[in-house]
């Protein structure tokens, strides 16, 4: 990358864009709701099972002006879910800065591996074993996101459980490739234990993005 782009995206200025699109919010608490997505490239904590591989590399994504980012996607919807890769690579104060001053809501969706930028209206904490989310994330989560893959999930989850604060959304999401042989394990361990719900990758049934 050239040194004047490096420069830019170090400051959150320009970010690599990966995908961008119009779509209903799939998981947890605000799922069923319009919103528009904004993919950022690059992540390195590794998930066997990440659904977006492509995503890694960020060297593959290309670096796109934050504020061309914020201006078309205040033009789509005032709920903006910033993903990934994983968003918290970036320093994100630019992009949600300009957002909210166009009025939008900013949403992210984050394993929490690396540190907290940007104003966020709505944090959704997904954390990995693999690369543990950064203290100060779990008293401002607004929702807990815990992977189900296989038995032991439910014991890192109930961990991850005590970090986050008394009034954070507590969800289960079945592995979507193992979902038939969790989603029972889910229902079950929810029944038992009813401060948790169960999240489902719903737009994967929808068949939309
Ligand atoms: C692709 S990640 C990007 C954001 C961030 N890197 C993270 O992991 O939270 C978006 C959400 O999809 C979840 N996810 C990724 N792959 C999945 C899979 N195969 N089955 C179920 N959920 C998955 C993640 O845990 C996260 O909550
Ligand atoms: N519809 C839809 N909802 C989602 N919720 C979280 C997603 C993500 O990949 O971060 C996602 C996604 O990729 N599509
Ligand atoms: S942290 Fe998110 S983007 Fe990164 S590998 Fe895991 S699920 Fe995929
Ligand atoms: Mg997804």
């Amino acid at each position: 990358m050239q040194e004047s782009v490096q420069k830019l995206v170090d400051a959150g200025e320009m970010l690599p864009l990966m995908e961008e699109f119009y779509t209903i919010q799939g998981e947890g608490y605000h799922k069923g709701t319009a919103a528009y997505f904004v993919r950022i490239g690059g992540c390195d904590v590794g998930c066997h099972w990440c659904d977006v591989k492509e995503s890694w590399n960020a060297n593959l994504h290309p670096p796109t002006a934050t504020e061309e980012i914020i201006n078309n996607a205040v033009k789509y919807s005032q709920v903006v879910v910033v993903t990934g890769g994983e968003p918290l690579t970036w320093d994100m104060t630019m992009l949600t800065k300009g957002l909210k001053d166009k009025g939008a809501q900013t949403h992210i969706e984050t394993s929490g591996a690396y540190p907290l930028t940007g104003h966020w209206d709505w944090i959704c904490l997904s954390p990995k074993k693999v690369k543990l989310p950064k203290e100060e994330i779990y008293e401002v989560a607004d929702e807990l996101k815990c992977i189900v893959y296989n038995k032991s999930d439910f014991a890192f989850a109930e961990e991850q459980a005590s970090k986050v604060s008394k009034d954070c959304i507590l969800y289960l999401q079945p592995e979507w490739s193992v979902r038939d042989k969790v989603v029972p394990l889910i229902v079950d361990y929810v029944m038992n234990n009813p401060k948790w719900r169960v999240s489902l990758q719903t737009h994967k049934y929808l068949n939309i993005p």
